[in-house]
């Protein structure tokens, strides 16, 4: 099975209501008609629904974060029936700057993604390791650890994608080698095939985030196991 390219923007806390209007009749204009890449942006939750409304129709639109239970006193949080009232079914969930800033659990984090795949929500799952944790030689068993955490309970994975995103990398200019990040990719593949199936390692969309940009993303999209790209600083949102 061919996995097709899946290339997402997150805009993290960037943008105003002028801004996005120029960079949405940017995007809108872009000659992308390619049906084996999947695109889409990730943006800021007071924005959505302007988005939704006005980004062409080909690309998605997600969520860069989404609680996990439908209703109810959760101050400051929103449901992915809000987000699919408005016509958002994806979102990001557990990138490292929830973890680490907003002190999200491994076992939140899983319960979110559970809860989301069981209510019909595409999720970009986000999992990396610390410079620390790579240093000392943890960076599998910290991504395995996560990825575990996450998809416990699952049932159908045909909704996730996985996004390798390690820490030192993010935000810094510091992109993993294509090598160094393919290592991961394929960890975790194999991790799918003997744990949960060929089909699902198969089909799975393992994208990788950090620092990525148009002069280093051709080598590491050359590499067996990455199928795209999470993409931060570089979608000109600054
Ligand atoms: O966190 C990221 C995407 O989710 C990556 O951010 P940068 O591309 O800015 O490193």
């Amino acid at each position: 099975m061919k996995r097709k390219f899946f290339v997402a923007g997150n805009w993290k806390m960037n943008g105003s209501t002028s801004f996005n209007e120029d960079l949405i009749n940017f995007f809108n204009q872009a000659e992308i008609r390619d049906q084996n890449v999947e695109i889409g942006v990730a943006v800021p939750s007071v924005y959505l629904s302007n988005i939704v409304n006005n980004l062409r129709k080909d690309w998605f639109v997600a969520a860069q974060n989404c609680f996990k239970n439908e209703k109810g006193a959760y101050t400051g949080e929103i449901s992915c029936h809000m987000l699919k009232d408005i016509g958002v079914n994806w979102s990001i969930i557990g990138h490292s700057e929830r973890r680490i800033i907003f002190n999200e659990s491994d076992e939140l984090v899983g319960e979110k993604c559970e809860y989301l795949l069981s209510q019909g929500m595409k999720v970009i799952l986000c999992v990396g390791e610390l410079r620390s944790e790579r240093e000392s030689g943890e960076t599998k068993q910290v991504c395995l650890r996560q990825l575990k955490a996450a998809t416990e309970k699952l049932k159908d994975w045909s909704n996730l994608v996985i996004a390798y995103e390690p820490v030192w990398a993010i935000g810094t200019g510091k992109v993993a080698t294509p090598e160094e990040a393919q290592e991961v990719h394929k960890v975790i593949r194999e991790w799918l095939r003997t744990s949960v199936s060929a089909t699902v390692a198969e089909s799975m969309s393992i994208v990788y985030g950090g620092s990525v940009k148009a002069e280093n993303c051709v080598d590491l999209g050359k590499m067996e196991d990455i199928d795209g790209f999470l993409v931060g600083g570089a979608c000109k949102y600054m």
